[in-house]
């Protein structure tokens, strides 16, 4: 039993090893015994909160505290280690408070010099648009509420006035870098436009502060920590392993614990039927699927739950981190079982298969029009309908001779509505599909379409999307007799990429009702599928969307560098919205966009080598791996090209494909396999345009196809600049790709 409760703040950095070693052994020790001699707990003179302590974590380190006294417990609120003088400052100058407005606890850092005067500019009402500016200046204020108002939030009257006055985005992120986390998040969505009642109820401030009377001062504090506005920055610690995970993690296992009150919501939140959730790259979508998996798990221990998303990578990544969030739920190893299933929807489809047996005919009949054909491997789809249109296309027209039409006919109209005959494609309707079909083109369609299919029965083979819906059908089949459907709760990643019949799978894997679909998604990051609907697939999220606007992973400059390549695109959701990105931002600053323009493959290179050896000697002093580095290209030619290249100017980097990212040196992969990833560096190289985007000749069938094409290379450029955590540089050689904000000059 811990003779006293530890509160621990996020961790703002990560710790040397060693140091993080002796922190949580001090840390241990304290919660043990705070009395034990060798910790060295002590007041500090001329400290501006009576309660502050350091304590010596080793010779040279100490760590800045406040003491409380708990009902039954003393308390100790953990803020950091620094080396012993500046452990003594920080100790000075910091201060434990509890808001007056809505008892939160914060930690404030107080400078010893005088509170700097209030600004000029302080309107006491909000700014009317055409009114004249105010006299001496010649820029309005921004925000548009008032310092009351902001007060009557909580805000500090110093960050109210300076926000209320504050004339450029630019000052208010400064501001809100500086603020205590929540206020700092609130001035955040304020600035973006969300409305001040629901910024006060994201963060749990419009319930009245509650306070029991006769609570001391430090029982108040104790009590504020526990406000899901102070949860965004402080914990409770529950055991010793939970400590040392969070020592040993640093920032990158902030996530595990320090969530947003909206994230936890979603999270925990029970929903009447499918639920959307979207937001931009880095808002924390997949963070709150893993939490909302193993809270559902948690909750009830039977229930088979389903966690999935478009790539095997990815859905590896999901297992991983659904084990580190809680190594205690039961990651299910067959259909069927209770716990969480964690697999890709293709190798989900191939498990229904599997677990279907000789069963799995009738399914097979109404999708392919015959039971029989024991599969032994996965159609070549490109080889495998050039061969059909050798064989099968003597009509088609020379428009339609096109391996990606005919792949996406087949994926997005024939299977979905199940078609074993040509009458059945003569009648079918093609919405969305971008381009009319005569009566002739459709019956030369058809005839490659049965070259296909006879071809892969003689071959024994069956390509994703024929698999995908067959189990759906044999799902459904089967629910038809009664049986029931495999999982309780199905949660999506990344679900903008799936396919028409990846979702009829999806629909089909879990009974209609509550909770029974997840689905996160990001329409600005497709990269692989067609745009489609969920209305299509009985999916109706009507009043269940929701979106998440903060970004976590990326600095406020990497992010408008990002949102710039976006711009030029027009995206549509799942649900026929114009998806736009206002109101997304960043909570952090950091260096610009580094561009680096260059005459040539080879200058590129040695641009590149000097680039990731700077970044190799600042992830050495900041106590990051070498694997944080991470160059992002269009495809294998130029990561292979990257990989010899360093080596000649003698930097190894190690190629990334379908394994995980290894550990021990930079690595490279192509854009498309970045996707889910993050890196604290990010070098995008080859972003010419010579190589993107790529060109279109497979789409040159149809306009629409073509521009959807490009939209794509769009959203591949904004999924890797998303990547980078601290620092983005972007080179070329010649022209730089059209895709690049203006930037692009030649060198
Ligand atoms: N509440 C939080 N506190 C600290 N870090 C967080 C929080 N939420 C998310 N993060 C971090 O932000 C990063 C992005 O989170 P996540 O991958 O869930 O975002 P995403 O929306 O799924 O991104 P993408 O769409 O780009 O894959 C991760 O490093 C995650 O750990």
């Amino acid at each position: 039993m811990p003779s006293s409760t530890l509160i621990m703040g996020k961790p703002v950095t990560k710790l040397a090893k060693d140091l993080r070693r002796d922190t949580y052994a001090f840390l241990e020790k304290l919660t043990e015994n705070d009395a034990s001699p060798g910790l060295h707990i002590e007041p500090i003179t001329n400290a501006k909160d009576p309660r502050v302590r350091t304590g010596r974590v080793t010779q040279q380190y100490r760590a800045v505290l406040f003491r409380l006294d708990g009902p039954s417990q003393p308390a100790y609120v953990f803020i950091g280690v620094w080396n012993h003088d500046d452990a003594i400052e920080r100790a000075q100058k910091t201060v434990l408070k509890v808001n007056p407005v809505n008892g939160v606890s914060e930690v404030h850092v107080v400078d010893a010099a005088p509170a700097e005067p209030v600004p000029a500019i302080r309107p006491e009402q909000p700014p009317v648009a055409g009114t004249a500016p105010t006299p001496g200046s010649d820029a309005h204020p921004v925000l548009g509420y008032t310092t009351a108002e902001l007060q009557d939030l909580g805000f500090d009257p110093l960050l109210a006035a300076r926000a209320a006055a504050a004339t450029s985005d630019d000052e208010l992120l400064q501001l809100a870098a500086d603020a205590v986390e929540w206020q700092g998040l609130a001035l955040l969505d304020l600035s973006a436009g969300t409305p001040l009642p629901e910024v006060k109820a994201k963060l749990g401030l419009d319930l009245p502060p509650t306070a029991p009377t006769g609570q001391s001062a430090d029982e108040q504090a104790l009590r504020g920590f526990e406000h899901p506005a102070a949860k965004i920055s402080y914990t409770f610690i529950e055991d010793n392993d939970e400590l040392r995970r969070i020592i040993e993690e640093g920032t990158f296992g902030a996530w595990r614990v320090f969530l947003h009150p909206e994230q936890r919501a979603y999270a925990e939140r029970s929903y009447r039927g499918a639920f959307r959730l979207t937001g931009g790259a880095g808002t924390g979508k997949t963070v709150v699927l893993v939490h909302r998996a193993a809270i559902l798990a948690n909750r009830s221990p039977a229930a088979r739950l389903l966690l999935t998303t478009f790539t095997t990578n990815l859905a590896a990544e999901l297992s991983r981190s659904l084990h580190q969030l809680d190594p205690e739920v039961a990651q299910a190893q067959s259909l069927g079982d209770p716990g969480v299933f964690v697999a890709g929807l293709d190798a989900v489809a191939s498990s229904v298969i599997k677990t279907a047996g000789a069963e799995i005919g009738a399914a097979r009949s109404a999708v392919l029009g015959n039971e029989t054909g024991g599969v032994t491997k996965r159609t070549d789809r490109i080889a495998a309908w050039k061969d059909a249109i050798d064989a099968g296309g003597g009509n088609l027209p020379t428009s339609l001779r096109s391996v990606a039409f005919l792949d996406a006919e087949y994926g997005a109209v024939i299977l979905p509505h199940r078609i074993v005959d040509l009458t059945g494609y003569l009648r079918v309707r093609r919405p969305g599909r971008g381009i009319r079909l005569s009566r002739g083109e459709r019956t030369a369609v058809w005839h490659v379409v049965e070259s296909y299919r006879l071809s892969a029965r003689a071959a024994g083979s069956i390509d994703f999307a024929e698999a995908a819906t067959i189990a759906a059908a044999h799902l459904d089949l089967d629910a038809a007799k009664g049986g029931s459907r495999p999982f309780n709760h199905v949660l999506i990643d990344e679900a903008q990429d799936l396919s028409p019949t990846h979702w009829q799978l999806s629909r089909a894997l879990v009974d209609q009702g509550p909770d029974d679909l997840f689905i996160a998604e990001d329409t600005h990051q497709r990269i692989y599928g067609r745009r489609v609907t969920l209305k299509q697939f009985g999916i109706g999220v009507q009043g269940r969307s929701r979106r998440l606007a903060l970004n976590y992973r990326t600095t406020a400059q990497n992010l408008r560098f990002a949102l710039q390549v976006l711009a030029p695109g027009s995206f549509t959701d799942l649900e026929e919205e114009t998806e736009s990105s206002a109101g997304y931002r960043s909570a952090r600053g950091g260096p610009d966009v580094t561009l680096r323009p260059t005459a040539s493959i080879s200058a590129e290179l040695d641009a590149a080598a000097e680039q990731i050896r700077s970044w190799l000697k600042q992830a050495e002093a900041d106590h990051q791996p070498p694997e944080s580095i991470a160059v992002l290209v269009r495809d294998r030619l130029d990561r292979d090209r990257v990989v010899a290249g360093l080596a000649e100017r003698g930097i190894t980097i190690r190629s990334v494909d379908r394994e995980a990212v290894p550990s021990g040196s930079p690595v490279t992969m192509t854009m498309h396999r970045a996707k889910g990833t993050e890196f604290l560096y990010v070098l995008l190289f080859g972003v010419s345009a010579a190589s993107l985007p790529r060109g279109f000749t497979e789409y040159e069938y149809s306009d629409d196809e073509v521009a959807d094409a490009l939209l794509r290379e769009r959203s591949l450029l904004y999924v890797a600049a998303t990547r980078a955590r601290d620092q983005l540089a972007v080179s070329w050689s010649r022209d730089a790709s059209p895709l690049l904000p203006d930037c692009g000059t030649t060198a």
